[in-house]
């Protein structure tokens, strides 16, 4: 009989035969989660749908959790306080886990305010277990004024009229990350396309893990050089460093106003006929854990 000594739950770890590396063979891509967090109405959803086509067209298995729709099955029994978020966020993470192991580019877009939360994801996702896992955090960089202005949903009218209680950016803060891979912003007060934040992410995965995009793509890596047969057509920025954001919220609802680092976007010199891009994350550690893998 087994023991259960230290093992009050009683639930044990059971291994199967075909482990992550032969799933990730036989679908020919790495696992990993790309995390979006943003604003309501920053456009987390638009770039989540945006980048699982583009990644579709590439052969690439993806699949988009978002906060919205999770809320409408998985997560229905939970509101807006901050104990619920958190769950919400622990919930989507495990899930988000799940689907790399399988092999999946995972697209979870969630607003996921709080730090703490994201970071906990983080440290799951870097589980000794789940190696090969990973997280690539985009930041949906928009200023209150543009999420507020679009209110698709008309939700911050109403957080604004006392109808809704705790609304993100208004009454309930929204803390910035200070160490995303990807920051998404406005250049000259013009918001990029949704085609062109895609290619962002897309040409930052390339740039991290070649086994991810490059297999079916015809790409070919040479010496020092990489060609495609349909290069991906990056914005055009030669050095694209982000503004600093303090905490996002209207009436100053608790936000820790940290700094939040820079993220840049360098063109290569030898790729700068060819249109491609190298991502420089905020957090140069955390790339160079992701360039190991
Ligand atoms: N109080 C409050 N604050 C913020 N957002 C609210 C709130 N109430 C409802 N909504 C709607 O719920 C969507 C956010 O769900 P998430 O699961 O992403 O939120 S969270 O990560 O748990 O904070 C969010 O969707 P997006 O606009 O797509 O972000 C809103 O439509
Ligand atoms: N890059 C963009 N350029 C212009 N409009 C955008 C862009 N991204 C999103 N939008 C618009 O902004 C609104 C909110 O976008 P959405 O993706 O639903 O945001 P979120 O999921 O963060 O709430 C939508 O009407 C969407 O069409």
């Amino acid at each position: 009989m087994m023991s259960t000594m230290g093992n009050p739950r009683n639930v044990f770890w059971h291994e199967c035969a075909v482990g992550k590396a032969e799933r990730q063979k036989l679908i020919d891509q790495q696992g990993c989660v790309v995390w979006i967090t943003g604003l309501s109405g920053s456009g987390k959803s638009t770039l989540a749908c945006s980048l699982n086509r583009e990644l579709h067209s590439r052969g690439k298995l993806s699949y988009v959790l978002d906060g919205d729709n999770v809320r409408h099955g998985l997560n229905k029994n939970l509101g807006f306080s901050p104990e619920d978020r958190t769950e919400n966020i622990r919930r989507v993470g495990e899930v988000a886990k799940l689907f790399a192991d399988a092999g999946f580019i995972c697209i979870a877009s969630l607003i996921s305010p709080y730090r703490k939360d994201r970071d906990a994801c983080r440290a799951m996702l870097s589980d000794r277990n789940f190696i090969e896992a990973m997280l690539l955090s985009v930041f949906m960089n928009m200023p209150l004024e543009v999420c507020e202005g679009r209110d698709s949903k008309g939700l911050y009218k109403l957080a604004r009229a006392g109808k809704i209680k705790g609304f993100t950016g208004i009454d309930d803060p929204y803390e910035p990350p200070m160490n995303c891979e990807i920051k998404i912003e406005q250049k000259n007060g013009v918001c990029p396309t949704p085609y062109d934040m895609a290619l962002q992410v897309v040409a930052y995965l390339d740039q991290t893990n070649s086994k991810i995009l490059t297999l079916k793509y015809a790409w070919s890596i040479g010496s020092n050089e990489r060609r495609c047969s349909a290069p991906p057509r990056v914005g055009d920025a030669t050095k694209e460093a982000g503004s600093t954001t303090g905490g996002v919220t209207a009436n100053g609802g608790g936000v820790a106003s940290e700094e939040v680092q820079q993220t840049e976007v360098v063109k290569r010199p030898k790729e700068a006929m060819r249109g491609a891009t190298m991502m420089e994350g905020c957090d140069g550690r955390r790339q160079r854990q992701l360039l190991k893998l």
